[in-house]
């Protein structure tokens, strides 16, 4: 493919993206009020619990990325943290940790649980919530608080304040938005959440993801994308064009559910939903539910980078499932490994999340009602 058929796609897709983002952020306020009865419904199955039970005299730590959109994150936060501590240092001590590169936030949220923490929340991206959620299992096990409390065990929360906020989106969050944020945490509603696992056994990487996991083009777009965050959700966009341009379908052995292996010929991508959204509101698993105890794979094949752009307002809408090239299983396990295994070539991409984990092989699976979340 000519270099200048890209750039005039890039282009293309710009003017494309900033249409389309519009239209969802329209859409998403329109479903804003719409989608306060299923926030409420969700919130009815919910199990409250009234903060003073679990947060008298124990901490919540808010594990804050600096660096996160661009560095947008720390300023937000300088700015939230005194209405915070106002509102919610009434009825707990409030411990504000910032990260300091990579993969501390999985450190700090360690050690709060094992210091028996009444929450530890992400203030960021879905990249921080990941490592936060990392935090709290170790060895293939949940993390044992040392303290004994009569409380329920350390909560999960997130402050969304990252570029593409995806599961924020899930759960309808205005992003960026303190007042919400802050109503959320002082509430204090809490349900018990899915959590997906991903293993890649020839990397020696075990991680744990809320969101999306995905293999092939969507993963390297993703690894590409993190390189030009500056653009805001463009970069997605630019990730998943320049991914293309060396990108080659690849035929791939799977197994759902320990079942046979078959081989699937041509996959472009294959995306894991634990929840619907990824790259900066493209509704990649429009029905994945983070509470119903299965992953939603996704799998597109065959898929062109022209496919990408004039049919990227159906991967917005969630619309793209009816595609011919596009198929969606329900799983609780699903392996994936290269046809020649012994030949691996290490370049069919993994990531969580958003975040680059290795390559293949991998194996995904689902661990139903594993945590508390603070909805
Ligand atoms: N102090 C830090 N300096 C540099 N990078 C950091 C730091 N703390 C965390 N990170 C890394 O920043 C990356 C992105 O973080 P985060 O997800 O919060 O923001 P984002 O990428 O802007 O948002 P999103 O993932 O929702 O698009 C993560 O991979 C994380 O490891």
């Amino acid at each position: 493919m000519e270099n200048h058929h890209y750039d005039f796609a890039m282009w293309f897709c710009l003017g494309f993206a900033c249409i389309d983002t519009n239209i969802i952020e329209f859409s998403l306020l329109g479903s804003f009020v719409k989608g306060r009865c299923t926030l409420w419904r969700v919130n009815d199955r919910a199990v409250f619990e009234p903060n003073l039970h679990d947060c008298a005299s124990r901490d919540y730590v808010f594990v804050v990325n600096p660096s996160g959109a661009n560095g947008r994150t720390g300023q937000q936060w300088k700015r939230m943290l005194p209405d915070l501590s106002s509102r919610l240092g009434r009825q707990c001590n409030i411990r504000e940790e910032l990260t300091t590169g990579p993969l501390h936030a999985i450190e700090i949220a360690r050690e709060a649980v094992r210091d028996g923490a009444a929450a530890v929340i992400a203030v960021g991206g879905d990249g921080t919530l990941h490592e936060v959620l990392n935090g709290f299992f170790e060895d293939g096990k949940l993390v044992q608080s040392r303290e004994l409390h009569p409380g329920p065990p350390t909560a999960l929360g997130l402050i969304p304040m990252g570029t593409g906020s995806d599961l924020a989106r899930h759960f309808r969050w205005k992003l960026n938005d303190k007042y919400q944020a802050i109503d959320r945490l002082v509430k204090g509603q809490k349900r018990r959440i899915d959590v997906g696992r991903v293993q890649l056994p020839e990397d020696r990487i075990d991680r744990y993801f809320l969101n999306v996991a995905s293999l092939h083009l969507s993963a390297k777009a993703g690894h590409i994308a993190a390189m030009y965050k500056k653009l805001g959700n463009f970069c997605y966009v630019l990730g998943a064009l320049k991914a293309f341009r060396a990108h080659e379908d690849r035929d791939l052995r799977m197994r759902i559910n320990g079942g046979p292996w078959t081989v699937v010929p041509k996959v472009t991508a294959a995306c894991v939903g634990n929840a619907k959204y990824f790259g900066g509101g493209m509704k990649i698993a429009p029905t994945a539910d983070p509470f119903d105890g299965s992953l939603e794979v996704v799998s597109l094949a065959d898929y062109k980078w022209y496919d990408f752009v004039l049919k990227m307002h159906m991967l917005y809408q969630g619309t793209h499932v009816h595609l011919d090239k596009v198929t969606t299983t329900s799983v609780h396990t699903f392996e994936v490994e290269e046809i020649e295994y012994q030949s691996r070539r290490e370049d069919v991409f993994v990531q969580a999340d958003g975040e680059h984990l290795g390559f293949l092989p991998a194996k995904f699976s689902i661990l139903p009602e594993q945590l508390n979340f603070i909805l």
